[in-house]
């Protein structure tokens, strides 16, 4: 065994805190830690899950290798009894070390589709099945013409009341279902998102469980072309699927028919909401705030751990080359970055106590927060997705060349994690419903409405109208931390006014709701934004009260500063525009912002290591606990399938009769 890196122990012996508290901290309990490590570590020691690297194989191989590891996967789970889904997905990540897998879509949305959406009825006939794996499901909602606007989805499904069944079809090139994960190869159901026609009307779009593989030999049933994508960017070990459906029937019990209905005679029965249909990608939308922190953490993990351990360049001449991460424009790319990392986690946890608050209220049907649930899911999954996704990306960066290559992990959790800004709703179209819905309440304040949870603030619009920025105190307390909350408040509140107007201004000019909309997108999008990064301000600035540990506090209150003056700094036109930050300020906050790196410097890699990311899930060299990346790197680049043999065949065949020919 190598010892360990003496600059990375060095690092963790000058922390001011101690780990395991914060780790237990941020899941939950010790209780909690001590559980999720238990899990971990059945997988970890687990010999059927010990892999080959999967950069060294082909796509098939990939593939075939992750439906082997998940179908023993569900059957470990069986055996350990694991059924609670926080531990599934525990042991989920672990087995598939990260990567997006065949069975994500059963069991994220197939799963949660049944649950949410079909009627005790349903859920006797299909739950046990699809639970026990006979059943083998995907979510397929996007069409090749259609993804985001899913009202002009074109696959229909009519009721025919004579045998009692639906007849699904695709009736166009760009009706053919295109995207679902693990449609192409592994599922023998899809829940089908359909235009429901019964008795010569179109109801809109509905759910429908289609048989789509024979249940025995796994072919194709008559009446369904399906297949694979082909490569893409990343998900490799994803099955993305068409569907091309021509007249298949299916029993009318198929439709999913918690809310809505089709009685035998074909006569329909309305839901209480149309948009309950729409729920599993609020339930998805709301998990991938949680993924974001997940992503950006591990590329922190990996960028801190690396830059302690490498030594570049000369600081002070005749000195030895300093660790990367005492540059100051080291610390001014991922302190900020880690700093999100930590906000997020905490935003993640609230938004799914947020998803399982409110559905519960749902399920006692009680619709009234449905709208706020969906605008938060919706702004929260892009603002923290496009942060991560581009944080990943100068993670990779900030490791220099080596973070290019494979092994160092960062390229595969940007390309695992990229699409969450495209997929389950593209980020620009969620931003702009959520300020759909802030407009809304932008409204509803003026009329005189009191409105509640995190729009509250929309309220105090009186005590907002503008006024000369000199004549007005400057609001910000650069130090003070409910003084920034305070102000990013004051900046998304500003800014949701400046969409409102720019839709008013608009409509003026007696243009059309839809064109005046179209036209304000810009202000729209930056309400949104504004909004969801003080709803991430101020959860984080709430998360503080709860802990008890002052060097944990201490530390963690160093971050959230780091993370609201860096935002406005980010963002200072907004600010000085609003009045809330004055000229001098700003470079106040620059000073500010230096001493915090100062401060975070000494706590770098120990607030990695709270993450508490073992060596296999992180699975990357330059990451490593121990610091050795170099032997490592070495040891791995040996592994190459092009070293195989001393010299490759390539030359026999095109250089050496080359040479002869010269
Ligand atoms: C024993 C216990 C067992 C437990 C078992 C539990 C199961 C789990 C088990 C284990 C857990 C393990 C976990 C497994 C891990 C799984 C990992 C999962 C990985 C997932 C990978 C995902 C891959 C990707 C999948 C996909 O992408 S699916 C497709 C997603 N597609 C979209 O998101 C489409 C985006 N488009 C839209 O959402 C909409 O069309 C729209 C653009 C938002 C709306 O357009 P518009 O035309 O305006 O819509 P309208 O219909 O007119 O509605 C306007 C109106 O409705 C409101 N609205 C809209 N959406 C919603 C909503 N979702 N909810 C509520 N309300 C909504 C909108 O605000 C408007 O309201 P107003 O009119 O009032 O203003
Ligand atoms: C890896 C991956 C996995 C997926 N898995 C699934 C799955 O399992 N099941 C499934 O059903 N689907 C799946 N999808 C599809 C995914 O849900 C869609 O790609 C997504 O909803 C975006 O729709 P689109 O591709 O039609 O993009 P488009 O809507 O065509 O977006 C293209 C551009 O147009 C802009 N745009 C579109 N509408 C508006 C608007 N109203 N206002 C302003 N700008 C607009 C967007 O911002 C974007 O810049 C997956 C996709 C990927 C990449």
């Amino acid at each position: 065994l190598a010892a360990m890196n003496p600059d990375i122990c060095r690092e963790r012996e000058n922390a001011t805190f101690n780990t395991e508290t914060l780790t237990n901290m941020l899941d939950g309990s010790a209780e909690k830690t001590r559980r999720r490590r238990e899990i971990e570590s059945l997988v970890i020691n687990d010999p059927d899950f010990q892999h080959d690297d999967p950069n060294f194989m082909s796509r098939s191989e990939r593939y075939d290798a992750a439906v082997k590891k998940s179908s023993q996967m569900i059957m470990k789970l069986r055996d350990y009894g694991i059924s609670d889904p926080e531990e599934i997905y525990f042991y989920k990540r672990c087995v598939h070390r990260g990567f997006s897998e065949p069975l994500d879509l059963h069991l994220g949305m197939f799963l949660t589709t049944l649950l949410n959406q079909a009627s005790p009825t349903q859920l006797d006939t299909f739950f046990t099945p699809a639970w026990n794996l006979e059943i083998v499901g995907t979510y397929a909602q996007t069409e090749l013409g259609h993804g985001t606007h899913i009202r002009k989805l074109e696959t229909t499904a009519t009721y025919d009341p004579s045998t009692q069944e639906f007849v699904l079809n695709c009736p166009t090139v760009s009706s053919i279902k295109w995207w679902p994960g693990g449609l192409g190869k592994t599922s023998n159901h899809a829940i089908v998102l359909a235009q429901l026609y019964t008795l010569g009307k179109c109801h809109g779009l509905h759910a429908f469980i289609v048989p789509i593989r024979c249940m025995k030999t796994h072919q194709p049933l008559p009446g369904v072309t399906v297949g694979d994508i082909g490569p893409k960017f990343g998900f490799e070990e994803v099955d993305n699927g068409y569907l091309k459906l021509e007249n298949v029937r299916i029993p009318r019990e198929n439709m999913l028919m918690k809310y809505a209905q089709v009685e035998p005679d074909g006569s329909y029965l309305k839901p209480p909401s149309d948009k309950l249909t729409y729920g599993t990608m609020v339930f998805i939308r709301a998990m991938i705030v949680g993924e974001s922190a997940r992503a950006l953490s591990k590329s922190c993990t990996i960028a801190i751990r690396y830059s302690a351990v490498r030594h570049q360049s000369e600081l002070r001449p005749g000195e030895p080359e300093p660790q990367i991460l005492d540059y100051q424009a080291q610390q001014y790319k991922l302190f900020p970055l880690l700093a999100a990392a930590y906000a997020f986690t905490f935003v993640g946890q609230y938004m799914s106590d947020t998803y399982h608050r409110i559905t519960g209220h749902i399920n006692q049907g009680d619709f009234s927060q449905l709208p706020e649930l969906h605008a938060l899911a919706a702004g929260l999954k892009a603002f923290t997705t496009w942060t991560a996704n581009a944080g990943i990306e100068v993670c990779r960066m900030a490791c220099g060349g080596h973070g290019y290559l494979c092994c160092s992990g960062l390229p595969d959790i940007y390309v695992t994690f990229t699409p969450t800004c495209t997929y389950e709703g593209e980020n620009t179209v969620m931003m702009l419903q959520t300020a759909r819905f802030l407009v809304k309440c932008y409204r509803q304040a003026r009329e005189g409405q009191q409105l509640s949870g995190t729009v509250s603030y929309l309220n105090e619009q009186q005590r907002l109208q503008p006024q000369p920025v000199s004549s007005r105190p400057t609001v910000v307390n650069i130090n003070d931390l409910a003084s920034l909350v305070e102000a990013y408040k004051l900046r998304a509140a500003k800014l949701v006014e400046v969409a409102a107007k720019s839709l008013q201004g608009e409509l003026q000019r007696s243009i059309s709701q839809e064109d005046a909309w179209n036209n304000s997108s810009i202000e729209l999008v930056r309400a949104s934004d504004a909004h969801c990064h003080y709803v991430v301000v101020e959860l984080f600035a709430a998360k503080l009260s709860e802990i008890s540990d002052t060097a944990v506090h201490s530390v963690l209150n160093t971050l959230a500063l780091l993370y609201a003056l860096h935002g406005i700094t980010l963002n200072s036109g907004d600010f000085l525009q609003a009045g809330l930050l004055s000229v001098p300020q700003l470079s106040q906050i620059t000073q500010r912002i230096k001493a915090l790196l100062v401060e975070i410097r000494p706590n770098a890699v120990a607030l990695v290591d709270s993450f508490d990311y073992n060596d296999e899930m992180l699975n990357s060299v330059l990451g490593r606990y121990d610091g050795n990346v170099y032997e490592s790197m070495f040891e791995w680049a040996k592994r190459s399938p092009l070293n195989r043999t001393e010299v490759h065949e390539s030359y026999y065949k095109y250089m050496k009769p080359l040479r002869s020919k010269l």
